[in-house]
């Protein structure tokens, strides 16, 4: 399979903060995959070196086969949606989609009327003056019509209602189907947003801490409770990220297979063991414990 983008060993410093350290991972053409992780963990540091619009101190990015860093023919298959999109203070919706079609070779005006429909965006309310969720709705409209063989997608529901965001899923995914691209998608909102990914890419203070497919991701991800002897005797031997005990209870929530004597001991002992959703895997892999930082290695891809 082709990458559509491949981060090789980048490490970007901000003065002392290392934003990222030593990230390596690929995106599969045509996947779409979800970018997660604490504040701070560097989504939006490695999004933007992805997009073009800064450069690593160190190690190597490649965007359709070539560093985007002040490449035209590269720039011109990424569409980059951020938060804080700025736009001229006289601007409306019509001249944001005048515009718009020059910074984008595949745009769909048909595919814009769409969004702009079904967001409900004023035609007539200056760009300065619409809401939270319409500001995002607005940049949504330009990273989807613009059909970028590379669309990265950088925190884009900030604001929007829960019927906005569906309609948003519906036709990314609809979309994407339709005319295939590649899309990395960072969100604070995960279970929500998890069916719609292939793959996941975990990271945690700079660091990458998981590259996976996103179904085996979830399906590796567990959940053991019970009193807090019986799971530390159950977890001995397992991957576990990250721990909360409360009174004589404790929770422990982990990755990788379960083997049937764990299972067997799990029963005689009373400990539950579930499901845990992408949303308590990414939880996990952030948390401050001394267990989470030396057994997550055997996930770090
Ligand atoms: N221009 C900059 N100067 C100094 N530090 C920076 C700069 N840009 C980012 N950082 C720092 O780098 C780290 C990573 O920031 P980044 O914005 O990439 O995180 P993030 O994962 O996108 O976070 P969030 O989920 O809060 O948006 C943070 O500690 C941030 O404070």
């Amino acid at each position: 399979m082709t990458n559509a983008i491949e981060i090789d060993s980048v490490t970007r410093h901000f003065g002392r903060v290392h934003a990222l350290d030593n990230v390596s991972f690929t995106v599969p053409e045509h996947s779409i995959v979800g970018l997660l992780g604490r504040n701070g963990a560097g989504k939006t540091t490695v999004m933007s070196i992805m997009a073009g619009q800064d450069r690593p101190t160190s190690g190597r990015v490649q965007v359709a086969g070539h560093d985007p860093f002040e490449h035209a023919p590269t720039l011109a298959q990424i569409s980059y949606v951020r938060d804080n999109q700025r736009y001229p203070d006289d601007y409306r919706l019509h001249h944001v989609l005048r515009i718009a079609p020059d910074f984008a070779p595949n745009w769909s005006e048909e595919l814009a009327a769409e969004l702009v429909d079904g967001f409900r965006i004023p035609a007539k309310t200056p760009i300065k003056k619409l809401s939270r969720g319409q500001l995002s709705s607005v940049a949504i409209v330009l990273g989807l019509a613009a059909r970028a063989p590379v669309t990265l997608l950088d925190e884009p529901y900030l604001g929007l209602d829960v019927t906005a965001r569906a309609f948003f899923h519906r036709v990314l995914l609809r979309d994407s189907g339709e005319h295939p691209r590649t899309v990395v998608f960072s969100t604070h909102l995960i279970d929500e947003s998890a069916s719609l990914f292939d793959r996941v890419v975990i990271m945690d203070a700079g660091r990458l801490v998981l590259n996976a497919d996103s179904d085996e991701a979830s399906e590796s991800a567990w959940v053991m409770s019970g009193t807090t002897d019986a799971v530390r005797q159950l977890t001995t031997a397992a991957n576990v990220l990250s721990t909360n005990v409360v009174g004589g209870l404790m929770s422990a929530t982990g990755s990788g297979v379960i083997d049937s004597g764990t299972l067997d001991l799990a029963e005689d002992l009373r400990v539950q063991i579930s499901r845990a959703s992408l949303q308590q895997l990414v939880a996990a892999y952030g948390a401050d414990d001394a267990e989470s930082d030396t057994i997550s290695e055997v996930r770090r891809a």
